[in-house]
């Protein structure tokens, strides 16, 4: 429930042609002990001023000349379109009243006023509002979380997943390629058993922040496992695009880490498939990129490997250029 102090503190704006009334309006809310309150009398500035402002509260005038206050919440559902209408609407027209619920507005205020009235109906509006907010705010949140890892804050596969199908989708519209990069650090275990879990979370964090720290904004970084992470390159022409940033991945984590004054040193492996080279599904993309993960692992480790299917598209154009590329498959680091 919204405390009295963020009821008190609410944005409200108070529209209304008429000045007498705009200072009683003020008032009135001044003495209520509102300390975050603006008038205007020019209805057609309503909608930008909301949306420069979102107001929680809206007290409308419903008779005002040029724009009506109808007129005026017509503008103002198109801002809040699956949101919660704030306005209270002013009228001495007891017809009107009616007709401003139905037109969006989710209480009134009968003129002349009757002050006990203005105070309830304002206060009680501003709490549903006020709770509103946070409802969004908590769903916003929970959201958040349903679609992170909590240790590092990265996306986690559901995230993944879908970001994976845009980015296919992207390369689609493109005639473009996508990478899909599995990385799994090297004897993460070992850390696990010698350290500590908690020092284990630390390196995480630490890997995790190196990896974002590498890549592109418009890459994917996401951790799928416990010492697993994806990372997801849209825009790329063929593995020639990707060779290069596995090799500086596995060189940003293979930089020493200092922990709890332990200096310690990693390695990583990585799988790279490509779409659609290698495979045509996200799931399948995953699932090619880690069987060349599990390549760079039997290879020795500290290196990365390409899956089948974009290897031998970049042996062909290799050959096909044979000064250009020598060795495709896979690079000891
Ligand atoms: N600290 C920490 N450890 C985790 C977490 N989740 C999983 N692990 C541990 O991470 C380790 C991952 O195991 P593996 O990848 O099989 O071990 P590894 O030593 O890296 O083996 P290779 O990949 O073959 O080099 C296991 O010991 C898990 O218990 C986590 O959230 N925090």
């Amino acid at each position: 429930m919204p405390s009295p102090d963020e009821i008190l503190n609410a944005k409200i704006l108070v529209v209304d042609d008429c000045a007498d009334n705009v200072d009683l309006m003020l008032e009135i809310l001044r003495e209520a002990g509102y300390t975050n309150v603006t008038a205007t009398m020019l209805p057609d500035q309503v909608c930008a001023l909301h949306r420069q402002h979102n107001y929680d509260l809206i007290l409308l005038d419903l008779q005002m000349p040029g724009l009506n206050g109808f007129q005026v919440m017509k503008g103002l559902k198109e801002i809040e379109q699956d949101g919660y209408l704030p306005v209270l609407a002013l009228t001495a027209q007891p017809s009107f009243k009616i007709a401003a619920l139905e037109a969006g507005a989710r209480d009134f205020i009968s003129k002349p006023f009757d002050l006990l009235e203005v105070h309830k109906r304002i206060h009680n509006m501003l709490e549903v509002r006020l709770l509103y907010k946070e409802l969004a705010q908590y769903s916003k949140r929970q959201q958040e979380l349903a679609l992170h890892d909590p240790l590092t804050n990265l996306p986690n596969r559901r995230l993944l997943e879908d970001r994976i199908e845009t980015t296919v989708q992207h390369a689609l519209r493109n005639q473009r390629k996508a990478a899909v990069m599995y990385l799994d650090l090297d004897g993460f275990k070992g850390i696990n058993d010698t350290h500590g879990h908690a020092y284990g979370d630390e390196i995480l964090k630490l890997v995790a922040q190196r990896l974002v720290g590498s890549s592109r904004k418009e890459d994917t970084v996401a951790r799928v496992g416990g010492d697993e992470f994806v990372i997801v390159l849209g825009d790329v022409g063929g593995l020639h695009d990707a060779r290069e940033p596995a090799s500086k991945l596995i060189e940003v984590v293979s930089e020493p880490y200092q922990v709890n004054g332990l200096t310690l040193r990693l390695s990583t492996s990585i799988g790279i498939a490509l779409f659609p080279d290698d495979a045509g599904s996200v799931g399948d993309l995953i699932h090619a990129a880690d069987n060349a993960l599990y390549d760079a692992k039997r290879a020795g480790k500290n290196r990365w490997c390409a899956a089948p299917a974009s290897t031998a598209a970049a042996a062909a154009a290799a050959a096909a250029v044979p000064h250009q590329l020598k060795s495709v498959a896979t690079s000891a680091a």
